[in-house]
């Protein structure tokens, strides 16, 4: 079996990006993964570690940690029973059809949709694969950083990592990658959407707190409570964690512009993080002092995500349509 099922993706410098905050930017492509997102990386690194004698792998997801399942389960050669809310688009689960895997649809959100899988696995005797909150995903994740680390060189350094959070499980795995390359020091910016706001709601309320329900169109940051491990990093004193928030409008906007100027379609999860740049939070948070000006060069993890087409696009623009 191959050593890791994720591929060492592109660092690119983007020009626009560069100039409109006045630092390289550096762009980490995750789109490019197999699996269409990062997810690879730690849902790759867990059923390795758990799956390969498993009678099959049952796991909850917004659509892209079920994409990251199937295709990793096909390659193992085991089961993969995928549970997604009815909240996700009926491509996404074309697509883990298309990877073998057996989908069902269960509830309204991610939170519904896991339950199920929890109950699955208890009956059926299969091992349980979660999107976001599992030591494993984090320690899978990591990479991302490692990867970075190794591209760049140890004479650079990022002055900031902006990452999407939905549950919060890239959050801990970047956290995670930063320690390990010597760099806990760097600021993260976590971006969410209004409406899957459950780490800055968590952090503003200084404990976790349960959403009443997910509103945003960026479906796939729809956990309705933040991973435990996420929330402590946010209370930690040696990291510097900067919770923003963006509207579905302002991440629709970024997802344009990235396909307008990168040449990549990516989904609102990721609109979310690139509205960071493209809707000024990096320059606001200089502009407050809470991150450094001049800045060290900002990485940008470029999540990716499946749950997006034309059809999906032109869909979107007509209903936030302001
Ligand atoms: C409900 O959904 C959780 C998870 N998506 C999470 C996700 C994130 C956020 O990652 P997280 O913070 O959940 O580890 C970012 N960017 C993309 C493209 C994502 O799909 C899933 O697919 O099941």
């Amino acid at each position: 079996m191959a050593e890791h099922f994720h591929l060492n993706t592109p660092l690119l410098e983007s020009v626009s990006m560069s100039r409109q905050t006045g630092t390289a930017v550096y762009l980490k492509m995750e789109n490019s993964q197999p699996s269409g997102s990062f997810k690879i990386r730690g849902i790759g690194h867990m059923c390795r570690q758990l799956a390969t004698q498993s009678k099959g792998v049952v796991c909850s997801s917004g659509g892209n940690a079920g994409m990251a399942a199937a295709y990793v389960a096909r390659k193992m050669g085991v089961p993969a029973t995928i549970v997604v809310p009815s909240s996700s688009p009926q491509m996404v689960i074309q697509k883990l059809r298309e990877q073998g895997a057996a989908v069902q649809i269960v509830g309204k959100v991610w939170d519904d949709a896991n339950a199920e899988a929890l109950r699955l696995a208890e009956t059926e005797g299969l091992t349980y694969v979660p999107p976001f909150d599992h030591p494993l995903l984090w320690q899978g994740h990591a990479s991302v950083i490692s990867e970075v680390a190794a591209s760049l060189g140890t004479s650079v350094k990022p002055g900031a990592v902006v990452v999407s959070v939905g549950g919060g499980g890239l959050l801990c795995g970047v956290v995670q990658g930063l320690k390990d390359a010597g760099w806990a020091d760097v600021p993260i910016v976590a971006m969410e959407t209004v409406g899957a706001d459950c780490f800055n709601a968590a952090v503003k309320a200084g404990r976790r707190v349960t959403l009443d329900d997910i509103t945003s169109e960026a479906k796939c940051l729809g956990a309705k409570t933040v991973c435990q491990r996420a929330f402590e990093y946010s209370q930690c004193s040696e990291l510097t964690i900067i919770s923003e928030l963006v509207t579905d409008q302002q991440a629709l906007r970024a997802v344009e512009t990235f396909l307008d100027e990168e040449r990549v379609l990516v989904e609102m999860a990721c609109g979310a993080a690139l509205a960071a740049v493209y809707s000024g939070v990096i320059c606001r948070l200089q502009d407050e002092g809470r991150l450094p000006s001049p800045l060290g060069p900002l990485l940008m993890i470029v999540c990716g995500g499946s749950s997006v087409n034309m059809e999906q696009l032109t869909y979107l623009r007509n209903k936030l349509r302001t």
